[in-house]
């Protein structure tokens, strides 16, 4: 049945009416604003130049590792950038040049983690954050992307490397793995061969190699790395916001199901921290000693040790 003016401008007024919701601000900003953003520990929040949020992990002694308490405060802080109508590009950052985050603070580790949610960190629901905030993210990267942290540069929307940067995954050496954007959602990014090189073989990949498999947009020198991520977010500002929400939810679409993938996954390796095979990479980690996986090894059929 072909529809009526009246009914399409119904549909229409609640098109716009969704896009006005997507784009009301977090916070209304002044003192509540001031004060939560002080409470921070764990990461910086700046709006910087005007237009652009940098949340920047600053936890440098620890590789930008985070705890439970990190990922809360990243939630926090991509809330209210996501939905403040000043802010038109976020940018995701670690603090110094070790680091851009090296994932799960193995330190904060032994089985479950230290916060909420199924694994005690709540990594799905800021994953399924980057994707949700109606701007483009970029993952602005120097140093080490390692584990959850290559997980978070890969959500983004765009990654910008300095020659320094190193990314890989660690999971299979530390007793871990990302059961949904970390290796799915990679796999729609380099492919499915690398993915599964990527997460088998725990290799380190320089910025110029990750590039090549299109996990990085651009590599610079680092001296020239802000300089080249500011140019990058003065060009997003001139575009359509409202059109680059669209592109990017409709980008999203296409691999949603993810999310499911995440959610089940987590549940799974919730069961796998609390066995011995997993406890034994963050020991080995901490004891700075190869772990000894090999014992762990069963043949189909077979009841294990
Ligand atoms: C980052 C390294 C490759 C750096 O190696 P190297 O240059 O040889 O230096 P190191 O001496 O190893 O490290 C220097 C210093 O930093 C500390 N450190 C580094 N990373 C961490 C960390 N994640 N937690 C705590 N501390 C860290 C290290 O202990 C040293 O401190 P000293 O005081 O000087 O001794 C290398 O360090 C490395 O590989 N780190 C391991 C990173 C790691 O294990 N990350 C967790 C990965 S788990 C994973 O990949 C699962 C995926 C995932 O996304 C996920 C999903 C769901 C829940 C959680 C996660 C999650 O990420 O945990």
């Amino acid at each position: 049945m072909p529809q009526g003016r009246e009914e399409r401008s119904n549909e229409n007024e609640s098109f716009r009416a969704s896009l006005r919701v997507l784009g009301e601000p977090y916070e209304a900003g002044g003192a509540a604003t001031e004060k939560a953003m002080s409470q921070y520990e764990d990461i910086l929040y700046e709006v910087r130049p005007e237009g652009v949020a940098r949340i920047t992990i600053n936890r440098p002694d620890r590789y930008n590792a985070f705890r439970g308490q990190t990922v809360d405060e990243l939630i926090d802080a991509f809330q209210r950038a996501g939905w403040d109508r000043s802010i038109g590009v976020i940018v995701l950052t670690g603090a110094g040049e070790k680091a851009f985050c090296t994932g799960g603070d193995q330190t904060a580790h032994d089985g479950q983690y230290d916060g909420r949610g199924t694994i005690g960190l709540p990594v799905e629901e800021l994953q399924g954050l980057i994707r949700d905030v109606p701007k483009p993210v970029i993952a602005r990267v120097d140093g080490f992307a390692i584990g959850g942290g290559n997980v978070l540069a890969t959500v983004c929307d765009l990654t910008i490397a300095s020659d320094r940067a190193q990314f890989g995954q660690v999971g299979p050496k530390v007793g871990s793995v990302d059961p949904g954007f970390g290796t799915a959602y990679l796999a729609r990014v380099v492919g499915e061969k690398k993915a599964r090189e990527i997460w088998y073989m725990c290799r380190r990949y320089t910025a110029e190699e990750a590039r090549q498999m299109g996990l990085v947009n651009t590599v610079v020198p680092h001296a020239e790395l802000d300089a080249e991520v500011d140019r990058w977010c003065a060009e997003l500002l001139e575009r359509s916001p409202t059109a680059l929400s669209l592109a990017k939810r409709s980008f999203n679409a296409d691999t949603e199901s993810i999310r499911g993938i995440a959610s089940l996954g987590m549940q799974a390796l919730s069961l796998y921290y609390d066995t011995d095979e997993s406890k034994e990479g963050g020991i080995a980690f901490r004891e700075k000693r190869k772990p000894n996986f090999r014992r762990y090894i069963k043949s189909s059929g077979s009841k294990g040790e």
